[in-house]
Parts: C-alpha cells; sequence; structure tokens
C-alpha cells in the first residue's frame, strides 16, 4: 500500500504571523490518523499546504517519496491526494450518481467515460455500496440529509483513487448514529487509504482513533495514543483553557 505521508521542518508564515512553526508529521500507508488542537492551532493550514493551496515558506512535504512542495494543487490531487473541505462541494441538481459519475471523470480517459455513460461503473457501484448510498443513486444530491451528503462527498474523493485522504471535520453537525456509520466508513476507507481527519469530538476520537496529533499555535504539542493524549497535562490546558468560553467542545 501507498500514501506515505512525511512532513519535515515546516514552517508557515503569513504576513510575519507563524501559523506553523518547525512542524514535524508523519503518517503511514493505511493508518488513520486525527488531527486536533484548539480554533487556530493551524491543522487546516496544514492540509492546505498538503494540497498545494498554501506555500510553505521552509521545510518540505513529501507523499510517497515525492516532494509536494512547489507543485499546483491539480498536480497533487493527480499525485493521490484528495480532501474535504468544511463547505460542501456536491451539485445539488445532480443525482448522488451523476456526482459520483462527475467526480470519476477527473481522472478517466474520454473512452472510459463512454463506457460510463452506459451504466454504472463497477467502481462507482462499489463506492455507493462503500458509502451506504446505493439506495439513493438516483435522488438529488440536495434532498441528502447532512451525514448522507458527507458521504457522498468521502465517494466523491474515492472514486478519484487517492491513496491519501485529508478530511476536514467529517462529522460536525452529525447526529450520534450518522457520526458512528462514519467513524466505520473512516475504518473501512483506511484498509486501503491512508486517511487523515481534522475532528475536535472527543467522544468520536475515543471510539474510532489510534493516533492522534495535538497542534498548538502552530506547533506540535503532543503525538500517541487518545489515552496519552488525554492524560497528557498541557494537552487538557489548552483544551480546558478554551473550554470556559466553547463548552460544547469537551476538554481533551
Ligand atoms: N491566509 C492567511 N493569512 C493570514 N493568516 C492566516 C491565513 N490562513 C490562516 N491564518 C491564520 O493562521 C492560524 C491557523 O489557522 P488554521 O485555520 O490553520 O487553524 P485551525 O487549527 O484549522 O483552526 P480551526 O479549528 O478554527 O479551523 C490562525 O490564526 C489563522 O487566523
Amino acid at each position: 500500500m501507498t500514501g506515505r505521508l512525511e512532513v519535515r521542518g515546516l514552517n508557515v508564515v503569513f504576513d510575519g504571523f507563524h501559523a506553523l512553526t518547525d512542524l514535524d508529521f508523519t503518517v503511514q500507508p493505511g493508518e488513520l490518523r486525527f488531527l486536533i488542537g484548539p480554533n487556530g492551532a493551524g491543522k487546516t493550514t496544514l492540509i492546505d499546504v498538503i494540497t498545494g493551496r498554501v506555500r510553505a515558506t521552509s521545510g518540505s512535504v513529501r507523499f510517497n517519496g515525492t516532494e509536494l512542495r512547489g507543485r499546483r494543487e491539480h498536480a497533487i490531487v493527480r499525485l493521490g491526494v484528495g480532501r474535504t473541505f468544511q463547505t460542501s462541494v456536491v451539485f445539488e441538481e445532480l443525482s448522488v450518481l451523476e456526482n459520483l459519475d462527475l467526480a470519476a471523470s477527473f481522472r478517466r480517459s474520454p473512452l472510459a467515460l463512454l463506457r460510463a455513460r452506459r451504466g454504472v461503473s463497477a467502481e462507482v457501484a462499489g463506492v455507493l455500496e462503500t458509502t451506504g448510498l446505493t439506495e439513493l443513486a438516483d435522488r438529488p444530491a440536495g434532498v441528502l440529509s447532512h451525514g448522507q451528503r458527507q458521504w457522498l462527498e468521502i465517494g466523491m474523493l474515492l472514486v478519484q483513487r487517492p491513496s491519501l485522504l485529508l478530511l476536514d471535520e467529517p462529522v460536525a453537525g452529525m447526529s450520534r448514529a450518522e457520526r458512528e456509520r462514519t467513524g466505520r466508513l473512516l475504518q473501512t476507507v483506511a484498509k486501503e487509504h491512508t486517511v487523515v481527519v481534522i475532528e475536535h469530538d472527543m467522544e468520536f476520537l475515543r471510539r474510532y482513533a489510534s493516533q492522534v496529533t495535538v497542534l498548538h499555535e502552530g506547533r506540535l504539542l503532543r503525538e500517541g495514543s487518545v489515552a496519552d493524549v488525554q492524560a497528557d497535562p498541557r494537552v487538557r490546558e489548552v483544551y480546558l483553557g478554551r473550554s470556559r468560553s466553547e463548552p460544547e467542545r469537551e476538554p481533551a
């Protein structure tokens, strides 16, 4: 399996503001890694740098041994890095199936596209199954529940065959049942992909995370199991400090 991510000595400075400082971050192929940290810790910036949206000031970002720094966003997608955003990217008036087909078309040859027009490709059918959307394939994406829409977005990444998926708060706003289904989906996806998930929900982490990376003010604060991270007084302080103003996010 491919999908090894190796970030070394990464610095990102915006107009004198240090968003990321000397960051080292390694994710092994097939790992399901959670990335946490208070608001402004640098989580989204890290994903933005990996995907080529933001330019690093210094350091290196290697994916399967290839340097990503300096490459354009679409080139990084072609190397097998896919991401979701906090805001939705589905086409509401298109069906679930059409959204998946459109996403798949980014990497298909014209011949494969012609063939796909004649029916549902085996790959898209497989992704519908994995994401639990088979029954909803012909429904417009606009009628999906919040959870179903998130699964569609993950499906739209999967049909592009990334080896690394970067997911930004995929369970935010989901019901408990939807979160559980998403947790199982992430575990399934991680059997064949490397997955990095930004997530704040500690209950969700306790259930589904094995390794967690904690960022704080642009630096790596702690890395380890959920239990290690939760037991670390520095992590507790960072979250307790914040939890007074944001009670909905539980202390780590
Ligand atoms: N383009 C930019 N220009 C200037 N500052 C930026 C830019 N992008 C991010 N920042 C700053 O960098 C810091 C890190 O932001 P980032 O969005 O990465 O944090 P985060 O950990 O994802 O937070 P949240 O949980 O709120 O999404 C913040 O202080 C933010 O204001």
